[in-house]
């Protein structure tokens, strides 16, 4: 008993030791006073971001603003910081769908509030802000599915990047629109998109300002499967399915796998490495391993 505890404790550390190791993206050095941004932020509000951490370790994040096809407002861009933090602190989630309320996935920035917003620094501290959460929401150790429904436009087209998968149900479509609004994405989905699809991909999708629907998101590796439902419920249920084929197991292995993919996905070779040196001794000896070598499992 008092082994187990002690290697509870251990991994507990070390997982700590790890997740000090995560910085934000911006901080005074680059001008970004969050707390000016979120009293400026807090002025546009309406719908919301809700949270349900569900008992097999899948949490379900929903944009909620129906009304405005899941746009994000400012209070919506708080909310979504928040739950950020509180799914960075629950420490059994092991993976996390993001879907929109009413059919939809969501249509990026609440366009009246980017009216108000549109002066230059405005701009850059939404941004600043925005790619802070969705860097902080793809660096979670769970593994992150965007259900894309309806429409996936501007920043819900980047929203659907910071997501480890993309699954869309028929008819769905994903349009980064940004050329048309005189812009180029500033949430970070240029970046990650290029991660996803290749550079000439992605600069065909953002210079086109192309519609991509299903089919042509499975040909890029930007969508994981079209189920067949477009119906809510169904296609959230077809989407919690699709993914606890990959969250099934103890959450301490199914995070330290996210956690080492991050880390060859992001870091430099050797960093990786030695990222992963560190993650397989938060695992090695611990309560599953142990429980493997008891049982001696047959791969078959
Ligand atoms: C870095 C990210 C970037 C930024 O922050 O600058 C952005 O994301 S800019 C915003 C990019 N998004 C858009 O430009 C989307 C604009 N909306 C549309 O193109 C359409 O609404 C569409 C295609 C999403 C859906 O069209 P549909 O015909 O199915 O529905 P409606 O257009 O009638 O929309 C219903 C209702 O929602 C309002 N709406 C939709 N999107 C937004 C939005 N982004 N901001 C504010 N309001 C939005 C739309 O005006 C309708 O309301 P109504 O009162 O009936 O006019």
């Amino acid at each position: 008993m008092a082994i187990s505890l002690w290697k509870n404790l251990l991994q507990t550390t070390r997982e700590r030791i790890l997740q000090r190791r995560r910085v934000s993206l911006y901080n005074g050095a680059h001008g970004y006073e969050e707390e000016l941004i979120k009293k400026k932020l807090h002025q546009f509000d309406g719908g919301s971001i809700n949270l349900s951490k569900e008992d097999n370790g899948i949490g379900i994040l929903t944009l909620n603003n129906p009304k405005l096809m899941n746009a994000f407002t400012g209070t919506m861009m708080l909310e979504l910081q928040e739950r950020v933090t509180e799914l960075e602190n629950w420490k059994d989630g092991k993976g996390l769908i993001i879907y929109g309320a009413g059919n939809t996935f969501c249509s990026g920035s609440d366009l009246n509030a980017v009216k108000a917003i549109s002066n230059s620094q405005d701009g850059m501290n939404m941004c600043m802000f925005m790619q802070n959460t969705l860097t902080r929401l793809m660096r979670l150790p769970l593994i992150s599915v965007a259900l894309v429904q309806g429409k996936a436009i501007g920043g819900g087209a980047e929203l659907t990047t910071a997501c480890d998968f993309r699954l869309m149900t028929p008819g769905s479509e994903i349009r980064f629109v940004h050329k048309h609004m005189g812009l180029v994405p500033g949430w970070g989905g240029a970046a990650r998109l290029v991660r996803i699809v290749g550079s000439g991909a992605a600069l065909r999708l953002l210079s086109g300002a192309a519609r991509v629907d299903p089919e042509g998101a499975l040909r890029l590796g930007l969508s994981e499967e079209t189920l067949s439902s477009s119906d809510g419920t169904a296609a959230l249920e077809e989407a919690q399915a699709w993914l606890s084929q990959y969250t099934e197991g103890p959450a301490s292995v199914i995070r330290a796998v996210k956690k080492v993919v991050s880390a060859g996905r992001e870091l430099p070779v050797e960093a990786a490495l030695r990222t992963e040196k560190d993650i397989f001794g938060t695992v090695w000896g611990g309560p599953a391993n142990l429980q493997a070598l008891l049982k001696r499992p047959k791969h078959k």
